[in-house]
């Protein structure tokens, strides 16, 4: 009975072969995030790459009595391609933790200087090497380094608005929990949907869409909604200097890997938050917003609307679109005046 249980939860077959790489996955999210895309059965293949250690974790990973296959790649030499360009070579899904994170009293965007370079340079090795991939960026930040991975795209001539994601799991996953602590609920029954972008006001929950909305106002409203939205800063105290969130981020990239995988295997009704080229607001200006999208055989199948907001939330979205834009045109012009 135990060895049956085993077998379907953790067993491949022939109907879900996918291969899957992780650029950055020596780091610290890389290492738990690779740990739990090895146990997802829907992999087959994985491949880790990093400019340092990738080849270690893919070795201890490849004991793990799963069905895939993992393999570790580091460049021979500081201007070899060939390595990266092996890992990404046909992949179907490549999620992208690499960069540097942050230490207290950085915001993410003083990330921008060091992170987007190295999230274009990954993206032109995905635009050759893997055209027709999905594509997951966690770097930060987010805001920004996914217009950028848009405009490589773009340049290379293999942009696929439906399959380009950032990843906001870990503001939804917050929500979850902190709502849970207030109202002393079950957290994995919470669902709390979360717009907008990923750092500071451009996160935006929408608490009054919750079953809690009536429960939830005042001093405990604003506290909970500051607690979501400033969440990472948390645990960058917490780490004092050793950088951000890295466990609770690997649980939340494997959750939406794992629903990118099912949409593409065809499953119906998955429905995420995330970060995507988004026609909501378009024509204001912002070309990228995170909402709820339907996930499906060619990525994105449908982006839904945010819906009704109260009086407050109509306000914080005004400033979460107003800094949000000004992020992802840093993002885009980054490729296009460079
Ligand atoms: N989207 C989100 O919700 C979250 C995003 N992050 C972001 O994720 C990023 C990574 O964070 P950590 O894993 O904690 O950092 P880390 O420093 O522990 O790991 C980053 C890894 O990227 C590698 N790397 C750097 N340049 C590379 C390149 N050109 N090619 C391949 N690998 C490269 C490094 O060697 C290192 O192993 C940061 O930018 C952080 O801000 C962190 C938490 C949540
Ligand atoms: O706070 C950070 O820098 C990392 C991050 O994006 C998060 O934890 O939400």
């Amino acid at each position: 009975m135990l060895r049956n249980v085993a077998r379907r939860q953790f067993s491949s077959t022939a109907f879900n072969p996918y291969k899957v790489t992780v650029l950055g996955a020596g780091g610290g999210i890389g290492q738990p995030l690779s740990l739990l895309l090895k146990l997802n059965h829907k992999v087959t293949d994985l491949r880790l790459f990093d400019l340092k250690g990738a080849k270690g974790v893919a070795a201890d990973l490849s004991h793990i009595p799963t069905n895939s296959t993992v393999t570790g790649f580091t460049p021979e030499s500081k201007e070899s391609q060939a390595e990266l360009a092996a890992a990404l070579k046909d992949t179907e899904v490549v999620l992208i933790p690499a960069g540097v994170p942050r230490k207290p009293g950085m915001t993410r965007d003083d990330l921008f200087s060091i992170n987007a370079g190295i999230v274009r340079d990954l993206a032109t090795a995905v635009a050759k090497n893997a055209p027709n991939a999905a594509i997951l960026v966690i770097s930060n930040p987010v805001n920004s380094t996914v217009p950028i991975v848009a405009e490589v795209l773009k340049q290379n001539g293999v942009y696929n608005p439906k399959k380009l994601f950032g990843v906001t799991t870990l503001d939804v996953i917050r929500a979850s929990r902190f709502i849970s602590e207030i109202r002393n609920t079950d957290p994995t029954t919470e669902r709390v949907s979360v717009v907008g972008g990923h750092s500071g006001i451009t996160i935006l929950p929408l608490i009054s869409q919750t079953k809690h909305k009536s429960q939830i106002q005042g001093e405990t409203l604003d506290k909970l909604v500051h607690r979501i939205q400033f969440g990472g800063d948390e645990v960058v105290q917490a780490k004092n200097g050793a950088g951000s969130a890295t466990l609770s981020m690997a649980h939340a990239g494997a959750r939406f890997a794992n629903s990118v995988l099912a949409g593409l295997e065809g499953e119906r009704d998955v429905i995420e938050p995330t970060f995507v080229d988004s026609p909501l607001y378009k024509d204001e200006g912002i070309d990228f917003f995170a909402s709820p999208v339907t996930l499906g055989p060619q990525g994105v199948e449908k982006i839904h609307g945010i819906g009704q907001l109260s009086d407050k939330e109509e306000e914080m979205l005004a400033k979460c679109k107003e800094t949000l834009k000004k992020s992802i045109e840093k993002g885009q012009s980054f490729i296009t005046s460079n």
